[in-house]
């Protein structure tokens, strides 16, 4: 479903944050993305939604070869890839509902499918009564699910997240990556680059590791 073929990446100012990358991960997979700071995790997360190129080799996404995409198809592309990023990235000054909204919109989904998206989104968070809320009166962990409840409101078949409980406690932590586990048994594909080795070994999952930039060990999961 996502392949990384000979995949390099040069940041503008010449460093090289991935390096040769191959990297195959079949449909209905989660796999954690570990290593240092400054590995490579997020620079490979992003070159899926194309947020960024690779300078060499090339990613596809269900057989696509991204850097053929015709520009007027990347939005087709973004909303079949959730992403989640640490900090939630949730507008201050809407309600909980207008922000898990916001992609349908910009999509041009019908008014009444919205909201119909929106509260299934909800619903799947577990915070369905809080969608007149304001993300500031809500608690990190709960911030952190109307991220991703905006993530997976388009049922994309893909979620990326990077570094999901960065800023979790390990209950909340825990909590969030039940969520996760619950999407992927409906066979989503997830990727998640994470620091906490504890709760990844604990999950039993595939877990890559990079290391300035190549991967380093790629281990299959253990557990069901
Ligand atoms: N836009 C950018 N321009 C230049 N260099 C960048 C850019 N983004 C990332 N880098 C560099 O590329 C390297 C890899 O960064 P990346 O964010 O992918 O690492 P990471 O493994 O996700 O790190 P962390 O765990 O700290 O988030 C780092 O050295 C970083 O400074």
């Amino acid at each position: 479903m996502i392949r990384f073929v000979g995949v390099s990446k040069r940041y503008p100012g010449g460093f090289e944050a991935l390096r040769h990358i191959n990297l195959e991960i079949e449909q209905g997979e989660m796999v954690f993305i570990t290593g240092h700071s400054g590995a490579g995790k997020s620079t490979l997360l992003k070159l899926i939604p194309l947020l960024e190129r690779p300078s060499r080799g090339q990613v596809l996404v269900n057989g696509v070869n991204l850097a053929r995409l015709r520009k007027g198809r990347i939005p087709h592309l973004r909303r079949r890839v959730g992403v989640i990023f640490q900090d939630h990235q949730l507008l201050y000054d809407r309600p909980v509902y207008d922000n898990v909204a916001l992609p349908l919109v910009i999509a041009g989904v019908p008014h009444r499918e919205v909201g119909r998206r929106v509260r299934a989104a909800l619903d799947k968070v577990g915070l369905l009564n809080k969608e007149r809320s304001y993300p500031i009166t809500l608690s990190g962990g709960e911030q952190q699910r109307v991220g991703i409840a905006r993530a997976v409101v388009s049922r994309p078949p893909i979620l990326i997240a990077d570094e999901p409980t960065g800023n979790l406690d390990p209950a909340l932590s825990a909590e969030i990556m039940g969520l996760f586990q619950e999407f992927n048994r409906v066979g989503v594909t997830l990727l998640i680059a994470s620091h906490d080795l504890e709760l990844i070994r604990r999950l039993g999952q595939r877990v890559v590791c990079l290391e300035h930039g190549e991967v380093i060990d790629d281990w299959a999961g253990v557990a069901a």
